[in-house]
């Protein structure tokens, strides 16, 4: 049978969220690989991981940041799409997404990619995860991310990339993201890794055993 694989983005998001995991799940079904830090190393990595396993299905498994008023820190949600934020023209008040200038990601692969390419595994609708180049680094710049995408629940830095390359291989993606920190907020000793970590393992836990 095929193995599935689980994505981490880094080693410290790995060490962290395996002790909370199903490890007969893992050992059974279940490859455990990083898939690198941000939107190009992220996808890059994934396209390769995707041609060395053939993977069935892949879960995404991370932190990320909440949009103020949008949510809490330290609890998990399943994502029902991602969209790109941050490749296209210009820089702030003036940037214009690939998609309003017309130039599409790849092909027809525009903004937004829809999560659960399959009903076996049917996304929990916890909303829009907003995928970024660069983290916002201030409460005003996550205010100017949050009123442009009004519907955006979080933050995160590689989301995009899996879908888009799960997307082109035709293989379904789930994104579990574990909420560490309110987005903007830079400063480290107020964000909760473990309990957001915790937290999106008893949902990849769960994913694990659906069929
Ligand atoms: O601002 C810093 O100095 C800084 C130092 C180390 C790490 C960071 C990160 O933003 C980690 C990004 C990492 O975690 C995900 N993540 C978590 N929270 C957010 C967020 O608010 N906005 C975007 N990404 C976030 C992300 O997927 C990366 O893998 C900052």
């Amino acid at each position: 049978m095929a193995s599935n694989l689980l994505l981490i983005p880094t080693a410290i998001e790995r060490d962290k969220i395996v002790l909370h995991l199903d490890e007969t799940a893992i050992n059974d079904r279940w490859t455990t690989q990083l898939c690198g830090f941000g939107q190009i190393a992220a996808a890059a990595r994934t396209s390769q991981l995707i041609a060395k396993y053939c993977p069935e299905k892949i879960v995404l498994v991370g932190i990320a940041g909440v949009f103020s008023g949008r949510g809490d820190v330290g609890v998990a949600h399943q994502f029902s799409e991602v969209t790109c934020d941050g490749i296209g023209v210009g820089a702030g008040e003036t940037f214009r997404s690939a998609s309003e200038i017309g130039w599409a990601h790849f092909a027809d692969i525009g903004d937004t990619i829809e999560l659960g390419g399959r009903s076996d595994m049917s996304p929990v609708s916890a909303g829009r995860l907003l995928s970024v180049c660069a983290a916002s680094e201030s409460a005003s710049e996550a205010d100017a991310r949050a009123d442009r995408f009004p519907d955006a629940v979080a933050e995160d830095m590689e989301a995009f990339g899996v879908a888009m390359a799960c997307q082109m291989h035709k293989v379904p993606l789930q994104v579990v993201r574990g909420i560490s920190n309110q987005v903007g907020d830079r400063d480290q000793r107020r964000w909760q890794i473990d309990k957001a970590l915790q937290a999106a393992a008893v949902l990849v836990n769960r994913l694990f055993h659906r069929r």
